[in-house]
């Protein structure tokens, strides 16, 4: 059985489940037993209150003083030891208990309401409730005289399962016992999501089945895919130590430049959707931008957004990679994208209707702000900038926006082909236009006539295909013949072997998600330019691609 959650990093992890310790009892809702005074209640709240904090500040401490991982853990600690040194927390828990009830039910109340206020504020503050939850429980641990609930202990390596954990336990985790991490609540921003990151801690949170896995039973969990598999099979297990194998090594080789094993250059990019996600592109080694799809600008706008706000967002996206590669896409409207404002709602058939350059053609406001957008921000920075527009045709529509481009200023001007007619004339486009970067979600849609939004068909939507291997090999061969970079940034170029392939092809650079360079980095190493050729030579001949079942005729 395959449990899914969200996957934390990359990682893969085989091992016994470890579940945590069941939480404290909770403290009964009774008066307190008249012999005991406000005063020495409130006494034993305080001292608690007091041993949480400084256990939490020692932890910090010792966390402070260790790797990269637990320094950022060592900022978390202290922050959540503040809440048991809260001055209007502690005001109200001492009104309970003047009121009459017990410390342990006046500081789960007291915890407790706070708590409540930050879930409902939601969002990143929603997640720090189970942080101040912990804090709470582990006061009342204090006032029973119980040891805080936390990680439990033992000889042999585990897989940890919990319903969230708390930063502390999270910080002080043994690496060498601690295989992977699994929790049935807390999402990606939740400090276990935060620290495993930080920690390289494998991880996969809010998979809300985790809570019937049982101690000692054997699960793989799989970060890259957000999965947890239950009761593996004997060719999962090994499925698994290879995916293990290649992770390990892959992070190895991050913050080095994608190249075959005989020094033949990759570059790797990424692809982003806004600019903040650039931080997470530089983490993982991203040598640049390969492809920032601008759409986030105007999805949900009635209107097209002004120049100057383009301006700012290009500008902030440029500014985080100086003397980097950055390749802009224009606006890609239509199909997949409609926009209210630029897309016709009769189309009976989008993906064959007005999109992209299409539909800028017919909004020349709406193309030319961009243009003049980017070269703005352009002037502001220094990012190396490249600027493309979606679904062109042919020669004829890639020597237009080439030369609209330059006429706004901008230096490399290219296009993305997506549509197989770029490919057949490819001998043209290569001569008119500065690059070509292949959109191999759409050209696989295209050349195999298979809509990419319908599941009916979706077999068809692999880059596998010798078909669309074809095509991109026409737009290759053109390029390197005339001296046209050739880059992909469709999906195709995070799967690593397919990467291999695209290399032997001739496709001079790769864009991804950021979270798949280190598994393409790793596999380009592994072989040269002539082996990937000759893996691309058997790709062509369809030797790795799958046709339908529906396809044998049997006996
Ligand atoms: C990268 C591509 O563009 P889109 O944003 O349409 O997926 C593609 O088609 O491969």
């Amino acid at each position: 059985m395959i449990l899914k959650g969200v996957g934390i990093g990359r990682g893969v992890a085989v091992g016994p489940v470890l579940r945590m310790a069941e939480p404290l009892p909770e403290p009964k809702d009774e008066p307190r037993a008249a012999s005991v005074s406000a005063e020495a209640e409130n006494a034993r709240v305080t001292k608690a209150l007091a041993a949480v904090n400084a256990d939490l500040n020692r932890r910090a401490q010792e966390a402070a003083n260790g790797d990269e991982g637990t320094k950022q853990a060592a900022e978390i600690l202290q922050a959540v030891a503040m809440f048991a040194s809260d001055p209007a927390l502690a005001a109200n828990i001492a009104k309970m208990v003047d009121d009459g009830k017990t410390g342990e039910r006046a500081v789960l109340e007291g915890f407790g309401q706070v708590e409540e206020m930050f879930r409902q504020i939601g969002g990143y503050q929603g997640e720090r409730a189970a942080d101040l939850h912990d804090v709470g429980q582990r006061v009342i641990a204090e006032l029973m005289g119980r040891p805080a609930p936390g990680v439990p202990q033992s000889e042999t390596p585990f897989v940890l399962v919990a319903k969230d954990l708390s930063p502390a336990d999270t910080a002080s985790l043994d690496l060498d016992k601690t295989l992977a991490i699994v929790t049935s609540e807390g999402g990606p921003t939740s400090h276990t999501a935060i620290l495993c990151r930080a920690r390289g801690i494998v991880a996969v949170v809010s998979a809300a089945e985790a809570v019937d896995l049982t101690d000692g039973e054997t699960v793989i969990v799989n970060a890259a895919r957000g999965e947890v598999t239950t009761d593996p099979t004997d060719e999962q297990l090994a499925a698994a130590h290879d995916a293990k194998l290649r992770a390990d090594k892959a992070k190895e080789l991050r913050g080095q430049p994608g190249q075959l094993k005989d020094g033949h250059r990759i570059p790797l990019l990424a692809n982003v959707g806004k600019p903040s996600d650039a931080k997470t592109a530089l983490e993982y080694g991203a040598e640049g931008v390969g492809l920032f799809r601008t759409e986030f600008l105007f999805i949900g706008n009635e209107e097209p957004p002004t120049v100057e706000e383009q301006t700012k967002a290009y500008a902030e996206l440029l500014a985080q990679f100086p003397g980097k590669k950055v390749v802009i896409r224009l606006l890609d409207a239509g199909a997949d994208k409609p926009l209210p404002f630029l897309t016709p709602e009769d189309e009976p058939n989008p993906a064959l209707g007005l999109r992209g350059l299409r539909t800028l053609a017919q909004h020349k406001a709406v193309l030319e702000g961009q243009l003049k957008a980017l070269a703005a921000a352009d002037a502001q920075t220094d990012a190396d900038l490249w600027v493309m527009a979606p679904m062109v045709a042919d020669e004829w529509e890639a020597e237009y926006f080439t030369k609209l481009g330059k006429s706004f200023g901008l230096k490399f001007v290219g296009s993305m082909a997506e549509v197989p007619s770029i490919a057949v004339m490819a001998d043209k486009v290569s001569q008119v236009t500065d690059f070509v970067s292949i959109g191999t979600n759409d050209l696989t849609q295209y050349t195999l006539a298979a809509d990419r939004t319908l599941g009916s068909v979706s077999n068809y939507q692999t880059a596998w295909h010798p078909a669309v291997l074809r095509v991109i090999k026409m737009i290759c061969e053109a390029g390197n013949k005339n001296g046209m970079p050739v880059g992909v940034c469709g999906e195709a170029a995070a799967d690593p072997d397919l990467a291999v392939v695209l290399a032997g092809l001739g496709v001079n650079s790769l864009s991804m998600t950021p979270v798949a360079l280190d598994d393409v980095r790793a596999e380009l190493a592994q072989h040269t330019l002539e082996e990937a050729q000759q893996i691309a030579a058997k790709a062509l001949n369809g030797d790795f691609y799958n046709p339908p079942q529906w396809c044998e005729l049997g006996e």
